[in-house]
């Protein structure tokens, strides 16, 4: 089988609070090496899957090397792919949500600002001298939202927010300038910014940082993203890897359940099951000369209600175990 290249996040995708890529993978039942949170390498072994060559990647690199076929799958927020295809179209095709990594990127101001949203901000800041200065990682989708929005058009038309990366710097508007930032962007305010764009998660950097949320631009999660060189075979493991992963994920939220029940009472409690949605399709039953025993997969949050109902069936001998994987 053809190998496939993998880009494996670093930073808060592989951070035990945040989002730990690497728990994932192991509940998915692949046996990493190198890559257990804030114990990576460059690169990264995956010991029961030799198909698989994976690397530590920078999730707002993991774009740019998929458009260019340097890795074929990648995991990387919602939000860099976004970032990257402001400007032009890109061939990257998601294969699917990993339901972890959620955050929103959200514009900031001091609170006790004035301001009751953008356009407000603009208004406001209509007759000032000296230009209006807003510090992100996310330029161009910063840039692209301030266009968007009904205050800029009133006052700017169609002009086009300067933006600075580094040296570089593009657009024709500089009372209004975007400026790169590489990180602790919130603390870009303290230092004389008007505005900021950045992730917010548990809201604590915001808070910390004394600011309060002006617009949300974007909601995002880590997902599981193809490249242009994921082709064929490839793609079809790229697929294999999705659903293992989201096998494992799916079955975080549910429980294998048996209990033991009176032969007598099984056709009124498997009706019981199924129209209560107790179960994936029907309930599992191993029938024994007295008692059968009911097998059940269901929601975690489901699982206070059915206890209660099967014990007034007569249930016995009840077993919850976690799942490892459920593929559907
Ligand atoms: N506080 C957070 N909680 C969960 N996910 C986050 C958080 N902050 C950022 N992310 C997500 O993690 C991904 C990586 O973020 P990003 O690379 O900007 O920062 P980082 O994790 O601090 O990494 P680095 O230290 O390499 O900059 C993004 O897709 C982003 O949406
Ligand atoms: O709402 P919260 O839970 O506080 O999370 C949000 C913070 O997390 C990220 O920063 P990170 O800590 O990765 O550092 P950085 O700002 O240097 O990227 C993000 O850029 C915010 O600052």
């Amino acid at each position: 089988m053809v190998k496939i290249t993998l880009g494996l996040p670093k930073g808060s995708l592989n951070n035990i609070k945040r989002g730990n890529t690497y728990q994932l993978f192991v509940d998915a039942g692949y046996e990493m090496k190198g890559y257990e949170p804030e114990d990576e390498s460059f690169e990264i072994q995956i010991v029961n899957d030799e198909d698989i060559k994976a690397f530590l990647t920078r999730p707002q690199s993991s774009p740019v090397e998929l458009n260019r076929g340097m890795v074929d799958l990648a995991i990387v927020g919602e939000d860099w792919v976004k970032e990257e295809s402001v400007l032009s179209d890109n061939d990257i095709t998601k294969l699917g949500d990993l339901d972890y990594g959620q955050t929103r990127l959200i514009m900031a101001v001091p609170n006790d600002s004035p301001y009751e949203n953008l356009t407000d901000f603009f208004r406001k800041n209509k007759n000032r001298d000296t230009p209006i200065l807003c510090f992100t990682e996310y330029p161009n989708l910063t840039r692209k939202f301030m266009m968007q929005n009904k205050g800029y058009q009133e006052i700017y038309g169609d002009t086009v927010p300067l933006v600075q990366v580094r040296g570089l710097k593009d657009g024709n508007n500089d009372k209004v300038q975007v400026i790169n930032s590489d990180g602790a962007t919130e603390v870009y305010i303290a230092k004389g910014a008007d505005l900021i764009v950045d992730n917010t998660q548990t809201g604590n950097s915001l808070k910390k940082a004394g600011l309060k949320e002006l617009e949300t631009i974007l909601h995002s999660s880590a997902g599981l993203y193809a490249g242009v060189s994921c082709t064929g075979e490839k793609m079809e493991k790229a697929q294999l890897i999705f659903d293992q992963l989201y096998g494992a994920i799916l079955a975080r939220k549910y429980f294998d359940v048996k209990f033991n029940i009176n032969n007598d009472i099984v056709k009124e409690l498997t009706d019981y099951l199924i129209e209560n949605k107790l179960c994936s399709d029907e309930p599992t039953i191993n029938k024994g000369s007295t008692y059968s025993q009911v097998n059940v997969l269901i929601p975690k949050g489901k699982f206070p209600e059915m206890l209660y109902e099967i014990k007034k069936y007569g249930a016995s001998s009840i077993i919850r175990s976690d799942v490892k994987q459920y593929v559907k």
